[in-house]
Formats: structure tokens, C-alpha cells, sequence
């Protein structure tokens, strides 16, 4: 099991249908043994790259809402990670299929896909920062999760690229960061027993709305 904090293992567990349904969909399942559909591949791929620049804007809000230079730091690496590593991936693999890069930015942003961002930008605007990490971290450790069990488990080569990117070392250490980054800003808040505060259950709850919203994004990528 990954070790990305104590708050997200906390609100991982809170959430222990959700997630599951998240990190073992059918779509994750077809990446593993190879059998998703390529055009289900390259439908996803496309809203995906709206999702990260939208993602992108919502992490680019967490140096915003920072009250700490250690927060800013860790919250404008994010940016950084986002915008100049994640997408390239989603910029090769489109490029190799004949999708130029214009054409990906122009793609019509599915329902599924809308919603999803805009929670969590919504968690941001009306929210602090602690709203806003709630709403972001299903996104950035799912796919850690996902990422480092696919790559032990993968039983065909078709997604490999994919799969190596949310395994690797940069990703996996962008996910502890965010893990750290999540803690940090919790106990500064509202203390070193952060669980027990009332604020609590509202934070798990954004947690699970987000992961929901994961289940539905996966869905939409099984129907182009
Ligand atoms: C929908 C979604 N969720 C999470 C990730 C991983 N950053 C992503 N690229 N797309």
C-alpha cells in the first residue's frame, strides 16, 4: 500500500467503496491486461489533457490560497509537474496517433469531464486551502496507486507508456510531496489532531465527491 501521508491514508479509508471503484475500473482493468480498446485509449487521453489544464488552474489557485512559502513552493511545483511533465505524455502518445497538439486543445470538453473540474475549482473558490487539497488529492494519488500497481500487475505491453509515466520516480514523488503538502497544511490549520475537528467530515466528504467524480470520468473514457 502506498505511504502518501496520514491524512490521505485517513480520508482514503473514509472513502473505501468510491476509491476501490476508482482504482480498479473496468478501464484501469482493460490498461492492465491490455484489452481496452485503443479509440476508448485515445478518447480519454484527449479529455484528459483538458482535465490537466483545468487541473493545472486549480493547483495554480492552491498558491493563491497558500499561507506559507513552503506551501507555494509545493503547490507551484504541482503546477509545474502538470504543465511541463503530464502533459507531455498526453502530447506524445496523440502526436504518434496523427492528433497535433492544436487539435488536442480544441477538444469539446465531455459532461463527465466538466463536472469533475469544475468541483474541484469550486472547492477552491469557496473554500481555503485545506477545500481545495481535499478536492485534489483523489486525482494526483489515485493515479499513483494505479500507477505502481499496474506496473507490477500489467500482463500486456499496449499501455505501457501510460503505465510508466504514473509509476515513475517523478510521479511517485510528486505524490509524497502532495501527501506532505496535505499534512502540513492540516495541522497548521487546525492542529496536530486534525481528525477530530469538526471541519473533518466536510474535508472527507469533498475527498469522496472527487473520487466519485474519478469513477465517472473513467466511465465517460469507456464511451467515446
Ligand atoms: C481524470 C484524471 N485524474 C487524475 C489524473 C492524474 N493527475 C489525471 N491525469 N486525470
Amino acid at each position: 500500500m502506498s505511504d502518501y501521508g496520514k491524512a490521505f491514508a485517513l480520508m482514503r479509508d473514509a472513502a473505501q467503496g468510491p476509491w476501490r471503484d476508482y482504482t480498479r475500473h473496468a478501464f484501469v482493468e482493460g490498461m492492465k491486461g491490455g484489452t481496452l480498446p485503443r479509440a476508448a485509449f485515445l478518447h480519454y487521453l484527449r479529455q484528459d489533457y483538458v482535465f490537466l489544464i483545468h487541473f493545472s488552474r486549480a493547483w495554480a489557485l492552491a498558491v493563491v490560497k497558500s499561507e506559507t512559502h513552503a506551501e507555494m513552493l509545493a503547490a507551484s511545483r504541482t503546477v509545474n509537474g502538470l504543465i511541463s511533465e503530464e502533459m507531455k505524455l498526453h502530447i506524445g502518445i496523440c502526436e504518434a496517433e496523427g492528433i497535433p497538439q492544436d487539435q488536442l486543445f480544441a477538444t469539446p470538453e465531455r459532461a463527465e469531464n466538466l463536472a469533475y473540474t469544475r468541483f474541484v475549482l469550486e472547492a477552491g473558490f469557496s473554500g481555503d486551502l485545506l477545500d481545495l487539497l481535499a478536492a485534489l488529492a483523489p486525482c494526483v494519488m489515485g493515479y499513483g496507486e494505479i500507477g505502481t500497481r499496474l506496473a507490477t500487475e500489467a500482463t500486456s505491453d499496449t499501455y505501457r507508456d501510460w503505465i510508466a509515466a504514473y509509476s515513475s520516480d517523478d510521479y511517485q514523488d510528486a505524490c509524497v510531496a502532495v501527501g506532505e503538502l496535505l499534512d502540513m497544511a492540516l495541522t497548521r490549520r487546525i492542529g496536530e489532531n486534525f481528525e477530530a475537528s469538526p471541519r473533518w467530515t466536510r474535508l472527507c466528504h469533498t475527498f469522496r465527491t472527487a473520487t466519485e467524480l474519478e469513477v465517472n470520468f473513467w466511465q465517460m473514457g469507456l464511451t467515446p
